[in-house]
């Protein structure tokens, strides 16, 4: 018998066939609306849910899922899964660690590269005929300076890239310095942001990191400096970002997230020092490889009567 599974997300061509032949039943509620209005009939069978963080799932939703034994974040982020309500309901929840951080690395150094050497802009002007090379102002990455606020998995991978490749010197601010890093710990983002050439934002969303980015922060980061978000938009306070781009405050970002995403703030669309991408920086054949195996790993595992082998806890 097949195990009924509600997906937030359209599953990329074979990902289907792979979860039938794990014994999941697939249903789909992709938008909002149609989580909305989900048939009872199908709601009152859901068992599983897989979801990503930027979607999840309240408290309420899940009162509609009179079945649902476990909730799947397919990526590393869960901040919109609502994990107190689901423990109080029993209910299992389960991410992605690891699965896509070598994707988010490559990523992370492809928007520094780019707003460094300035390539979207320098790519637009050859489309408009112009080979003008004089006043262009494209620097290098090499022997800067590279502060990582949250220092994790993606951060450690980034970090790698920028010593061993650029020679860039390293330094990150956690809440709390690692034991074993092999790079200089700041213990107030401010000093990290001040010293830095590049700052990027590796930290979990949520509310614990809200506007941890803020106009101070960036005031730090100084007229010479970059900031790139790969994490969530929400750790930044784009209003702020917006002043600090227009008055050149600092010398340019590069984001993979801004908060509110799908939805983009008009004021960034003239923005000639920014960069920016449509989340993508955890996708990859290899990283949805990975992030799918473990969600049916993690299914498997439940359904089989055994424990999830990558739980959130509460
Ligand atoms: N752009 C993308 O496609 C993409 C892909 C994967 C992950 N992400 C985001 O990146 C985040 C990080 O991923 P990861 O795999 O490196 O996670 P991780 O848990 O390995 O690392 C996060 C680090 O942030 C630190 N941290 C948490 N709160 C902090 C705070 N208030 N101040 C300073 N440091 C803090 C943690 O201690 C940890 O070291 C994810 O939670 C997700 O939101 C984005
Ligand atoms: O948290 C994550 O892993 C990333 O945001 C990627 O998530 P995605 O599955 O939505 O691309």
């Amino acid at each position: 018998m097949s195990v009924p599974l509600l997906c937030h997300v359209p599953l990329e061509a074979g990902y289907p066939e792979r979860f039938a032949a794990a014994g999941f039943e697939l249903h789909y509620a992709m938008t909002p609306e149609s989580r909305a209005d989900l048939d009872p009939a199908v709601a009152e069978k859901i068992r599983a849910v897989l979801t990503i963080g930027t979607i999840g799932l309240t408290g309420e939703e899940m009162d509609k899922l009179p079945n649902l034994e476990i909730i799947c974040a397919q990526g590393v982020g869960y901040e919109l899964v609502d994990v107190a309500a689901a423990k109080q309901r029993g209910i299992v929840v389960t991410h992605g660690p690891g699965t896509n951080s070598s994707s988010v690395a490559d990523h992370t150094l492809a928007l520094m590269l780019a707003i460094t050497r300035q390539i979207p802009q320098m790519d637009a002007k050859v489309r408009r005929s112009d080979w003008t090379r004089a006043g262009t102002d494209v620097g290098g990455m090499f022997g800067k300076k590279l502060g990582i606020l949250g220092l994790g998995n993606i951060g450690e991978q980034i970090a790698r890239r920028c010593a061993g490749g650029f020679d860039m010197a390293v330094g990150y601010h956690n809440r709390n310095p690692l034991t074993d890093s092999l790079w200089r710990y700041f213990d107030s983002l401010h000093a990290l942001a001040e010293w830095a050439d590049y700052l990027v934002v590796s930290t979990p969303g949520g509310q614990g990191t809200a506007k941890l980015v803020d106009a101070s922060v960036l005031r730090a980061l100084g007229e010479k400096g970059f900031l790139i978000n790969i994490s969530r938009g929400s750790v930044v306070d784009t209003q702020a970002l917006v002043d600090s781009l227009s008055q050149r405050e600092i010398a340019g970002a590069a984001l993979d997230v801004i908060d509110g995403e799908p939805k983009v703030p008009a004021e960034i669309i003239p923005l000639t020092n920014l960069v920016i991408t449509p989340h993508i920086g955890g996708r990859s054949p290899e990283a949805m490889n990975n992030m799918m195996t473990l969600v049916i790993e993690n299914l498997q595992a439940h359904f089989g009567g055994t424990p999830v082998l990558t739980p959130v806890r509460a």
